[in-house]
């Protein structure tokens, strides 16, 4: 499998309207639309688009949100994963799990429609992986 085209870089804040300021205030940059809630993935989400990806600002929704903890160790917020491009997830996924990297539960519609996965920050360089499978419209 080829490394895909680098889709987002997803950045953990308490409050995506604050950190939104500081992208209007130093960059001059207007969020893609609004920010949505995606229950499913426990993160409300708005984009930042930059010439050749996005920043994907995540703000923890309920509790049980998957980014709690790394908000407790990193008050202020910061970069939380990187995300790549695959052509078809779940061959990525056998891909992965063949080469002995552990994926963290199952594929999930993620904030683009298409199904994504992450991969272990422990199996990755202590960088958690988001892997995502290209939207048709990109083809
Ligand atoms: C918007 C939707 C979607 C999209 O379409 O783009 C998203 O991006 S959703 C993004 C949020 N979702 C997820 O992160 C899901 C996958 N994450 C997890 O399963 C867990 O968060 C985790 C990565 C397994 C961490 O587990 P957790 O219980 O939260 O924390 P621990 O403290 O137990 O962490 C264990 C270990 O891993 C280190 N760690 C945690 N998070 C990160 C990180 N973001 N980057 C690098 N390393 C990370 C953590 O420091 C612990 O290390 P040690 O202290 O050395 O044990
Ligand atoms: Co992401």
């Amino acid at each position: 499998m080829n490394l895909g085209r680098l889709n987002h870089v997803g950045v953990a804040t308490p409050s995506i309207e604050k950190n939104l300021e500081l992208y209007r205030t130093l960059f001059g940059a207007e969020p893609h639309g609004p920010a949505f809630d995606l229950p499913a993935q426990g993160v409300r989400v708005c984009f930042v688009d930059t010439p050749n990806s996005q920043i994907e600002l995540i703000e923890p929704l309920g509790e049980n949100s998957p980014i709690v903890k790394f908000l407790e160790k990193n008050p202020l917020g910061g970069q939380h994963h990187v995300c790549f491009e695959v052509p078809e997830i779940h061959a990525a996924k056998a891909e992965f799990e063949e080469k002995g990297a552990r994926i963290l539960g199952e594929p999930r519609i993620g904030a683009h429609g298409t199904l994504v996965f992450f991969v272990h920050p422990k199996d990755m360089g202590g960088v958690l992986t988001e892997i995502m499978e290209t939207p048709k419209s990109a083809h």
